[in-house]
């Protein structure tokens, strides 16, 4: 009886999980982001920026929304880590690439890196590619609009993957912008990929 009713209880609260890799150069912010994305979902505080370390091995952060579950894994961006990415591209089942808002003078190298990710072999055609345009907070708001344009027409125009969803969304680790709409649309997308 307890074998059957646990059965039951295990069927309707059982999370369908994705794995998400959160990728982008050095600094521009993924840990932050994943530390405002757990506690925006968990309602805990963030852990404050300053205890924030750049990132050498995998931070991992598992996020529910209603029944999904993501599994979020935060890679380093040095240039002398990015060889690891690929390890994470067979299992990962969406992509966060983070952009600095607040660094123009790195937009070419960000825009190569996602270009050397999106080609590689082992990354599926049709995996949802989410873009945050980070520290949206640290910049007027008509330069974050402007970053967000040249990824439209000089990254997202120019990928020719027609079967992957992408979407551009500018966000803030300091005070949360952007974040929920950003989620609930991989969520949403991830969803539609397991029906
Ligand atoms: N103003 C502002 N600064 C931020 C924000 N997010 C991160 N930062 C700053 O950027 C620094 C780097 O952030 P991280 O989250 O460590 O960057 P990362 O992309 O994980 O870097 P790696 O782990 O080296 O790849 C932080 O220490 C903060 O000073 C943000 O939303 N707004
Ligand atoms: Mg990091």
């Amino acid at each position: 009886m307890f074998g059957l009713l646990y059965g039951f209880y295990e069927h309707f609260t059982k999370k369908t999980e994705h794995h998400v890799i959160t990728l982008g150069l050095d600094s521009v912010g993924k840990t932050a982001l994943m530390e405002r994305i757990k506690a925006t979902y968990s309602m805990v505080q963030p852990l404050p920026m300053e205890k924030i370390m750049p990132t050498v091995g995998l931070n991992i952060a598992r996020v529910v929304i209603g029944s999904s579950k993501l599994i979020l894994w935060d890679l380093g961006g040095q240039a002398g880590l990015r060889p690891i990415w690929e390890k994470y591209y067979d299992e990962a089942q969406a992509i966060i690439f983070v952009i600095d808002a607040s660094n123009d003078s790195r937009f070419e190298e960000a825009k190569s890196a996602l270009e050397m990710v999106l080609r590689h072999p082992e990354i599926k055609r049709n995996i949802p590619l989410l873009i945050l345009v980070s520290k949206a907070d640290a910049v007027p708001s008509n330069v974050v609009a402007a970053v967000e344009s040249r990824i439209n027409d000089r990254i997202i125009l120019m990928m020719h993957d027609e079967g992957r969803p992408t979407q551009v969304y500018a966000t803030s680790a300091v005070n949360g912008q952007g974040v929920t709409a950003a989620i609930d649309w991989l969520k949403e997308k991830l969803s539609q990929m397991n029906t």
